[in-house]
């Protein structure tokens, strides 16, 4: 990191040509900066380098006139460390700075800057304001958030309006150009210098998302930020369950930059299928995706934050649109799920099945609780606990090692059959494990009506049949429905439509054969079955807090039929913080690729949230698919 340029206080902006000759990767401005006192002697001197914009009083007589912004320096001083990078000639260049009672920003703060015209009649000077979005301490608290902060440059060097505008706008360009990284190696070149024509964003808004309040948020809050930071968009609110999927399948991918969903988990959840379902699902799949917080649970917004380091437990709306107003484009992994309904779905959260995917539907109900609908629905869900059976096979992304107080029956290399003459059995080649339920679903499911499996085909059958009837039931009941009451809705919309796009999925064997000899399979009791990818479920549900958006990895996690009340409500008071660790009962597996196999008749399962059919699933995962709009990671989460 270069250090700043000295210069003399009648320092005219062209003559850094020569300072900056030698230093090719650093720019430094030098303007008037009048904000108190205009039409005086420049107050500041003001630095843009590569790393941070600066401040400084430039004659000692002046520094009394800063003394109460020098006072309130000092808080600022270590509460914004958090949000500059940890180069130690940066922190010393900072320091200094301060010290000398200056002003510092880092560009990693700043998300764009505009030029102005004065309000009084008679004023040709020209205004430049950056806005910015340090990291400042949160009264009474040790958090830090940030804290919309501007600063403006005033020209008045000029005698005309057109001259100050027009060096106002060449440092607007200079501060445009560093904060997209765009070199700049001499300030005559910066005519020469094309910034690159910005598309615009599709966004789109589930205006019944969370507390139903997304539009509003997204016009009071976000759009101001986006205005900032010249990011054009074209808003489109959704009309019906699935219909930002039905976009997606026709989107116009070169029209448009990217796609910025303002809602939960659902909606991108239906993006990322509608555009995966394309004929050229390679190419729309990449097309950006930002996310921003306008649902009950927001798992992948706050996900993004965790990783990033983005505060999200307070204002997580402003904390996201400064994501996406900053943003780069980092790699998310996806998980291709089969369905037993021969359904391919595309999932980018998680699948459950249990506890947590009934907490999931049944709180629907207390959607007007926002994000504490999740808890409510837990404790209630855990005080009537139900147990599934049924079968759990996974491929072990590292090695596994069953912990030895399980009570369940467990095979490695374990392969269920189906014979020609549809027998089901199973055979093994380590442990013993007892036979296979004989209504086990999925190993019926090509269709065969053997007679030993004669229910379990009626299983499927029934199914299938059932889905319509819970059509009936939930209706009248009023439970597990969605913002219009459309879950069922969407259940059949994905049963008929969910084929498109055929992405090749080595790891998995049909859903009517054994999985692979190499897979691991479990067979019991469980409370929780759940097959998560990301560090969150929700604002206060971190359910594997080392999850990366790209580490090709699934998390298993099951809590065994064993399981205490007591030890559940530990786990999810647990999950709050993150703290929540494999123990015997309810372990946490990282796997490559999953099968969930119930037995039971009846339960609830879920893919992102969003009730999918009751039966046999699998899936596995499709590496560093979609391209998300995130800040880059951070070496360590905070909060
Ligand atoms: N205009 C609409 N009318 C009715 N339902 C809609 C509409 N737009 C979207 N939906 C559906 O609303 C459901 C819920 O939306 P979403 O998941 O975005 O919000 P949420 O459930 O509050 O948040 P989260 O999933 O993070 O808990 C989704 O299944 C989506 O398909």
């Amino acid at each position: 990191m270069a250090s700043a340029v000295e210069v003399s206080e009648d320092f005219h902006p062209e003559s850094l040509d020569k300072e900056i000759h030698n230093d090719a990767h650093d720019v430094y401005i030098l303007c008037d900066y009048l904000p108190l006192f205009p039409k005086s002697k420049p107050l500041f001197k003001v630095t843009v380098t590569t790393g941070y914009m600066s401040w400084e009083p430039t004659t000692k007589e002046k520094r009394g006139s800063i003394k109460a912004k020098r006072h309130s320096l000092k808080g600022k001083r270590s509460s914004s460390k958090q949000s500059i990078n940890d180069d130690e000639e940066y922190m010393k260049m900072r320091e200094s700075i301060l010290r000398r009672g200056g002003l510092f920003i880092s560009l990693d703060d700043i998300v764009g800057c505009d030029c102005m015209k004065g309000m009084e009649s008679g004023d040709c000077s020209a205004y430049l304001t950056v806005y910015a979005y340090p990291r400042r301490k949160k009264i009474g608290s040790r958090r830090t958030v940030r804290k919309r902060e501007t600063l403006t440059l005033m020209f008045n060097s000029c005698d005309t309006y057109d001259g100050n505008l027009k060096e106002a706008k060449k440092w607007k360009k200079v501060i445009v150009c560093l904060l997209k990284k765009i070199r700049i190696s001499d300030l005559q070149d910066l005519s020469n210098i094309t910034l690159p024509t910005q598309k615009q964003m599709f966004v789109l808004i589930n205006p019944f998302g969370g507390q139903g309040k997304a539009l509003q948020l997204f016009q009071q809050r976000v759009v101001p930020i986006l205005a900032e930071a010249c990011i054009t968009y074209e808003m489109t609110i959704t009309e019906y369950a699935g219909h930002a999927k039905d976009m997606m399948l026709s989107f116009n991918i070169k029209a448009w930059y990217g796609i910025l969903i303002v809602s939960g988990d659902g909606l991108i959840h239906e993006v990322i299928n509608g555009l995966m379902e394309r004929a050229d699902w390679e190419e729309a799949i990449k097309t950006p995706i930002g996310v921003l917080p306008g649902g009950s649970g927001n798992a992948l917004c706050c996900a993004i934050s965790y990783q990033t380091g983005e505060p999200y437990l307070d204002n997580h709306l402003l904390h996201a649109s400064f994501t996406i107003a900053k943003h780069s484009l980092i790699p998310m992994d996806l998980i291709a799920i089969d369905t037993f309904q021969g359904c391919r779905l595309y999932s980018f959260l998680s699948c459950c099945w249990g506890l947590m995917a009934d907490v999931d539907i049944e709180s629907e109900k207390y959607r007007h609780l926002g994000n504490a609908r999740f808890t409510v629905g837990a404790v209630v869900r855990i005080m009537n606990l139900r147990r599934y059976r049924g079968r759990i096979s996974f491929l072990p992304l590292e090695d596994y090692m069953p912990p030895s107080e399980r009570c369940l029956q467990r095979s490695q290399s374990v392969v269920h059959t189906v014979t020609a003459s549809g027998d089901s059995g199973i055979t093994r080649s380590q442990s013993t494990v007892e036979p296979v339920d004989a209504q086990c679903l999925s190993s019926n499911l090509d269709g065969t009506t053997p007679s030993s499996d004669e229910n379990t085909f009626q299983d499927v059958q029934e199914n299938s049949a059932r889905i319509n009837g819970l059509e009936k039931v939930e209706l009248n009941g009023n439970d597990g429905l969605n913002a219009n009451g459309s879950n069922i809705e969407k259940i059949t919309d994905d049963v008929i439509h969910a084929t498109g796009s055929c992405v090749p999925t080595p790891l998995l064997v049909p859903l009517d054969k054994p999985v692979p000899s190499d897979w691991v399979t479990i067979e019991g009791e469980f409370v929780n079955v759940a097959a998560i990818y990301l560090s969150h479920l929700a604002k206060d549900m971190i359910a594997v807090s080392g999850s990366k958006l790209n580490d090709g990895a699934i998390y298993l996690n099951l809590a065994q039929g064993a399981i205490s009340r007591l030890k559940l409500i530990q786990i999810f008071t647990a999950m709050q913080e993150g703290k929540h660790a494999s123990s015997g009962e309810a372990e946490i597996i990282k796997v490559k690729a999953f099968r969930f196999e119930p037995q039971e008749k009846d339960g609830i399962m879920t893919c992102d949230g969003e009730r999918i059919p009751y039966g046999p699933i699998q899936g596995q995962v499709l590496h560093s698919l979609v391209n998300i709009m995130s800040l880059k990671q951070s070496a360590a989460p905070q909060q």
